[in-house]
Parts: C-alpha cells; structure tokens; sequence
C-alpha cells in the first residue's frame, strides 16, 4: 500500500489492574489505510475494537506507539475526524437542522446563520431527511436519528469517519437502507471510513478491507481480508459474485475458531500482517461472472481454502 493517510504505528492500549499491574488489551498494533479506503474491523467484544477508534478520534491516548493521519500524529479530537457512535448523542432540545448546524457552526465561525442552515440542509437532503428538518429528536424514528447522526458527521466534511457499529441498534430493513446509504455517500465523497462491525454480511458487503482482531487481553491483528468485490457493488448481486461464500466462511470460520487460538507462529510479523483474498489463486482473481453467465454456480466456484497473498506491509 503506496498511500499511507492513516498510519497506526505500534500502538498499545494498557489499563491499571486492581491487584497491582497492567492489563494489556492490545499492543504493537500496526495498520495502514489509503485515502478513500473503507475498513472494517471485526473482532470479538472486548478485543479493544471501540478503543482503538477512540484513538483514532483523540478520544483516548495509547499507552505505547501512535497514530499518523495525512502525515500529523494525533493529539486529540479534530474536526477532520467525525465519529459516528451506535447511540445517535443528539441534542434533544434542538431540531435536526439544530443539530446538524450545531456541528457547522463548530466548523465554521465566520459563516452567518443562513450560510451555516443552507450547508446543514444540504446535508439533512443527502441522508433523505428533507421535510423533517424541524422535527426534535423525540419526535425521530431509530433510522431517522441515525440519519441525522451521520448528516452532523459529513456536514463537517470530515477526513475520516470513524463508526463504532452504527446500525447495530436498528431493525434490519432500516439498517439495509442505511448501509446503501452510507456506502453511496462515502463513494461519492471519497470518505474514508474506519467502521467496527459484528455482522460478517455488513462488512464484506461496505469494506474494501476486513481487519481481524483475535480475542483480547493481548490481541492482535490476525490478518487483512482483501475483499474482492469490485468498489461499485449492488446489494443484490453480492452473494452472486463468486468468491463470496469463500470470504465469508472465511470470516466466520476465524470468528467461530481461530480468534481464540490464533497461532502467531514465529513468521507472524505485526508491521506486516497476511492480508489474504479467501478462495482466490495467489496470482490472480477471475473478472467477476453474474449467476447465469455459466453453468457451474458462484458458489461452487467459491469453495477452496484462503491463499495468503504476498505479505504486504501494514505498517
Ligand atoms: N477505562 C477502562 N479501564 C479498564 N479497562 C477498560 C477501560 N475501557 C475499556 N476497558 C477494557 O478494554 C477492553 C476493550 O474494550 P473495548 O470497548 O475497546 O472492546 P470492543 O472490542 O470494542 O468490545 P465490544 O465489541 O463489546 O464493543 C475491555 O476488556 C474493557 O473492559
């Protein structure tokens, strides 16, 4: 990876245990994104996922390495950086023009009122908010919060959003609605994006890259999936691509046994994590074959192992 515009230089999260000593949640983390790259990390609760973005954020501070964003170490909370959380945190007493302008105006000192709404409802129009701008947030749906959650985010035209499971707490057809939402937004705005994710299908279908964590105290990158499907996808033909069934076993199969027990083995090098293309050749990866193009299915010609691809350097 040529374009370091985030760069996660060997960080460690360590807390102070009770009886005397530290507890090490993570170290010697290292992971590199290009700009306009959309990562996922999967990992189980408590492998230091919401830790790690809050590093990110300037929220927290690691206890060991740091953190490069387009060449200046992080040293707290930017507006470049927007964090989208699981819990919308609105100001209940504002309207979602309030809330969205609130942020603006963060960004913008010198803009007069009418230049701050005219930008905030030009993002409340992206999320497909237009018509409820006046609403509070009792007034709001689960999704239409969210909604405004992630409008507040772009509205300060971040460099980087940053999501801590952000449809988790929504019904499953608001939370498909959003995921196309956020994906259009994202492509359209060349956001790059680092999002925590539980759900296997979420991640391959938004992620460029799949990171996984293995099971903390002490966990660690175990590898990068290279997700194959092209950066233009439609939800509808995900599962038809042929590879897939291939990373998603993968994914489930590290998440069901090896995040428990995965082996470092002595090649394991943390500034240079395996990235791997499940049930690829190394060398090359088919175009892309719609369902009906052939006679044998995607998912036959999804089965096979995860061939690591040459090691690339995360760090
Ligand atoms: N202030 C703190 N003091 C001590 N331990 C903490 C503190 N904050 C977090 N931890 C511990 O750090 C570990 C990682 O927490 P974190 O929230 O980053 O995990 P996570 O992978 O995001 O989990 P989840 O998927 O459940 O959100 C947990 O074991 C948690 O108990």
């Amino acid at each position: 990876m040529t374009d370091k515009f985030i760069s996660i230089e060997g960080i460690a999260r360590r807390y102070p245990k009770a009886g005397g000593g530290d507890t090490t949640i993570f170290e010697n983390l290292w992971l590199s994104m290009a700009r306009g790259e959309f990562v996922c990390v999967i990992g189980h609760s408590g492998c230091g996922k919401t830790t790690v973005l809050n590093i990110l954020a300037g929220l927290d501070a690691p206890s060991e390495g740091a953190v490069i964003v387009d060449n200046q170490a992080i040293a707290g909370p930017s507006l470049d950086r927007a964090v989208i959380f699981q819990s919308h945190a609105l100001l209940p007493w504002r309207t979602v023009l309030g809330n969205v302008a609130y942020a603006v105006a963060s960004k913008h000192r010198r803009w007069s009122a009418a230049q701050i709404n005219a930008h905030a409802q030009r993002f409340i129009d992206v999320v497909g908010l237009t018509g409820a701008e006046h609403k509070r947030p009792a007034e709001l749906s689960g999704g239409m919060k969210q909604r405004v959650g992630i409008a507040r985010a772009l509205s300060i035209e971040p460099k980087i959003m940053l999501m801590d499971e952000p449809f988790s707490a929504l019904d499953a057809l608001t939370r498909g609605t959003l995921q196309d939402e956020v994906r259009r937004i994202c492509l359209e705005t060349g956001q790059t994006v680092f999002m925590i994710t539980h759900d296997v299908d979420e991640a391959i279908y938004l992620a460029d890259k799949v990171v996984l964590m293995t099971n903390g105290p002490g966990a660690v990158i175990a590898e990068i999936v290279d997700n194959p499907l092209p950066k233009t996808r439609a939800r509808a033909d995900v599962h038809k691509h042929p590879l897939y069934y291939a990373v998603r076993n993968h994914i489930i199969d590290f998440l069901v046994a090896r995040s428990k027990s995965f082996d470092k083995g002595a090649a394991y090098d943390p500034r240079n994590v395996p990235v791997v293309r499940p049930g690829a050749a190394p060398a090359d990866v088919s175009p892309f074959v719609p369902a009906d193009a052939g006679t044998q299915s995607n998912t036959d010609r999804a089965s096979g192992p995860g061939f690591p691809l040459a090691r690339e350097r995360t760090g």
